[in-house]
Formats: C-alpha cells, sequence, structure tokens
C-alpha cells in the first residue's frame, strides 16, 4: 500500500461538548495518512492520476470551518467517510488532536483507521 500524508495540518472547526465550545470555532490538529496507489503517477508524472493533497486540504478546511460535532471521535469518523469517498482512497489513517486543552498536557485526540 503506497500513502500519501498530510501532517499537523492546523483547521478551525467547532468541537467539544462545553457550551463554551459550541460558543466558538477552535484550532484543531489533524494528520492524514491516505492509502492510494501511487503507481500510474510515478509512471505518468500527471496529477491527475494520484490523489492532489492541497486539494484534500484546501476542501477539508472548508468542510471543517462549518462543520459542528460534539466529539472528536465523530470528527474524526467523519474525516475519513470523506476521505474514502470522494479521493481514491482505501484505507486511511485519521488523527485529530485539540490543542493545550489542559494543564500539563499538550494534545489529546482520537487516531482510526478505515477502509473501503
Ligand atoms: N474521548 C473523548 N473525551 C472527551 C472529548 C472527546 O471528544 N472525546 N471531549 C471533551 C471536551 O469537549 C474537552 O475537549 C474539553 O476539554 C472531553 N472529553
Amino acid at each position: 500500500m503506497d500513502i500519501i500524508f498530510i501532517e499537523e495540518l492546523r483547521a478551525e472547526t467547532w468541537i467539544g461538548i462545553y457550551p463554551r465550545e459550541k460558543a466558538v470555532a477552535q484550532t484543531v490538529e489533524i494528520t492524514l495518512q491516505i492509502g492510494v496507489s501511487t503507481a500510474s503517477a510515478g509512471a505518468s508524472d500527471d496529477i491527475r492520476d494520484t490523489v492532489d493533497y492541497a486539494v484534500v486540504v484546501e476542501r477539508l478546511r472548508k468542510d471543517l470551518a462549518a462543520s459542528h460535532f460534539n466529539l472528536l471521535e465523530k470528527l474524526t469518523e467523519h474525516i475519513a467517510t470523506w476521505l474514502l469517498e470522494n479521493f481514491a482512497a482505501q484505507w486511511v489513517r485519521v488523527s485529530v488532536a485539540k490543542l493545550g486543552m489542559m494543564p500539563g498536557v499538550k494534545r489529546v485526540g482520537v487516531v482510526i483507521e478505515r477502509s473501503i
């Protein structure tokens, strides 16, 4: 399995179970591993034969700016499903973290793997 990855993407979204989290968008940090054959693009050198990571980042930021979820579990599942349904991905590993939520903790988050 070949992998296209996007690491530590920062995006704004509405996420959390507490009223203060529902009142203001917050930044999440996302790492994606997208399992897709890169053999065609490796041969053709043509962006149309692969997953364009710039397109993934742009569309994901737009999608998340309008998304409201309670749990990181739900947000992470949403991203995994979106990748599998909209790109030529066969497998994805999605990590979503909140930053500085608690004193003495750098990140909290969820990592999932899904496949078609
Ligand atoms: N397993 C989870 N635990 C918690 C979540 C979550 O999304 N998944 N969320 C919260 C709050 O929204 C938290 O981020 C506030 O600090 C608490 N626990």
